[in-house]
């Protein structure tokens, strides 16, 4: 029978079906971070059990981490703990922990890839919900729950139920300066936030194929905020290139035998989804949020939306209810907005060709007045390589931030929090009220249009000149 990529991994995964009841899959890959795995260990702990398999499982530092130091004082008395827990439960279990003073930590979905732990047609778990992003390699991937993240240490399996299949094609070429971030608000934009739930969403067409790894990765990643449960990429010659050579890709004959596994990675010609939604590539413009949903998102020469023009009565109420959270008013034109705040990172936008797009619009200028700009790279690896490109210096002399590794303002859990009233042009993914901060707005953008507003101070669009 002809089966979609999903599909495939799925059945090559499969231990156990009873009658009746959930699968339970075996996890090749268990990624694991400070927030979520404490409750994890204590209960095996309690129970007096080891880890299946340490050695698939990685750990690394992100949410909690401070981006100024790489100092354990420097941590709040709460990030403390669960940093130094994660280093004693660590050692304690024998897994590989990459801490605050290795060259490999950084957010935990940057990691992975670049270190080649993430490879395709495997299934990888994470307590934490952006674990969408490995799909990108063609890797069934998706977060799981604190009480299942011990599962999976204690069985190296899970049980699960199978989810629907969705495919979202994005035909032809998208136009220069429109990036992966855009691609993907424009397909929220269109199936709203809630648009995947219950599928597992494969992403294809030329747009998607001709994106880089890095691209690729920037669309899985927000998977999660259409409501699916994993968004996937075949594997092909973009991948491979990507992973060859990394520390934990396969070497020598092993490399020789995966690549020729992988071939097989691809949906069946005659496989049918459950759903299908077509975009147009030409059609999509610089997109930015308005709202507090990342459904809530428009192209950059477009208006904020009014709620007059909304017939139904459900969307209207939330149209009202975003306007008045992020206090902008119906009818203005984005490029009118003006932002106090910039951040450039997150696992969804802050990998080397992230940081190489927003260095493009700060190069040889200057930060506006009233703007604070930080950039922090997803990864000590990402930094480094940054650095020896010379980033860091372009962007510091625009006068960004040039931050340590780590989540930072992505979610407010560590020092880096936006003040209520701050309006921030941001390349993370989540946009809902207090987010970045309580009281805080935050206008989801790519690399490339957050350190393009963060020198004029106001969005703009940057397909002309600004
Ligand atoms: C802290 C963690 C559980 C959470 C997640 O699962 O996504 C975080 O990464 C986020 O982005 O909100
Ligand atoms: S960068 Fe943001 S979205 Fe990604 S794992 Fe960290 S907090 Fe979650």
């Amino acid at each position: 029978m002809a089966k979609t990529l999903y599909e495939k991994v799925w059945d090559s995964h499969v231990v156990v079906a009873p009658e009746g009841e959930a699968p339970i899959i075996y996890v090749d890959r268990h990624l694991v971070h400070e927030v979520t795995s404490p409750q994890a260990f204590s209960g095996l702990e309690v129970a007096g059990r080891r880890l299946r398999a340490a050695g698939k499982t990685f750990a690394t530092m992100d949410h909690n981490t401070s981006t100024t130091s790489a100092s354990l004082e420097a941590l709040s008395p709460m990030a403390r703990t669960q940093v130094e827990t994660l280093e004693r439960n660590c050692k304690e279990f024998g897994v590989r922990l990459y801490d605050i003073h290795h060259k490999n930590q950084g957010i935990v979905h940057v990691m992975g890839p670049e270190l080649g732990i993430t490879l395709p047609g495997t299934v990888i778990v994470c307590g934490d919900s952006h674990t969408a992003t490995h799909g990108a390699f063609g890797a069934l991937a998706f977060g799981i729950g604190t009480s299942e993240v011990e599962h999976v240490m204690a069985t190296q399996t899970l049980r699960q139920l199978k989810a629907k299949t969705m495919k979202i094609e994005v035909r032809g070429h998208v136009a220069s300066g429109i990036t992966a971030k855009d691609i993907v608000l424009a397909i929220i934009g269109k199936i709203g936030m809630d648009g995947g739930t219950g599928y597992v969403v494969e992403f294809c067409g030329e747009a998607i194929e001709a994106l880089t790894m890095e691209g690729r990765m920037t669309v899985c990643n927000m998977a999660i905020e259409m409501g699916a449960k994993a968004g996937m990429i075949a594997p092909d010659a973009t991948t491979a290139e990507y992973l060859k050579g990394r520390e934990f890709a396969p070497k020598g004959a092993n490399w020789e035998q995966a690549l020729a596994a992988w071939q097989e990675l691809k949906t069946d010609a005659d496989a049918v989804f459950d759903a299908s939604v077509v975009l147009d590539a030409k059609d999509i413009a610089p997109q930015l949020t308005w709202g507090t949903n990342p459904g809530q998102v428009v192209a950059i020469d477009q208006l904020v939306p009014n709620p007059a023009d909304e017939t139904n009565s459900t969307v209207k109420t939330s149209i009202e209810s975003a306007l008045q959270y992020v206090d902008l008013t119906a009818g203005t034109l984005m490029t009118d907005v003006s932002i106090n705040k910039v951040f450039i990172g997150s696992c969804t936008n802050s990998r080397i060709e992230d940081l190489r797009a927003a260095a493009v619009h700060a190069k040889g200028r200057k930060v506006a007045a009233g703007v604070k700009a930080i950039v922090v790279p997803g990864s000590g690896l990402v930094k480094e390589q940054a650095e020896a490109e010379g980033l860091d210096k372009i962007f510091l002399e625009a006068g960004f931030e040039w931050r340590l590794p780590g989540c930072s303002m992505c979610l407010a859990m560590n020092d880096d929090k936006l003040e209520a009233g701050d309006r921030c042009a941001s390349t993370s993914n989540r946009n809902f009220e207090g987010r970045q901060g309580r009281g805080s707005r935050t206008h989801l953008v790519s690399p490339a249009m957050a350190a393009a507003a963060a020198v004029a101070g106001h969005f703009v669009d940057i397909r002309k000149p600004y």
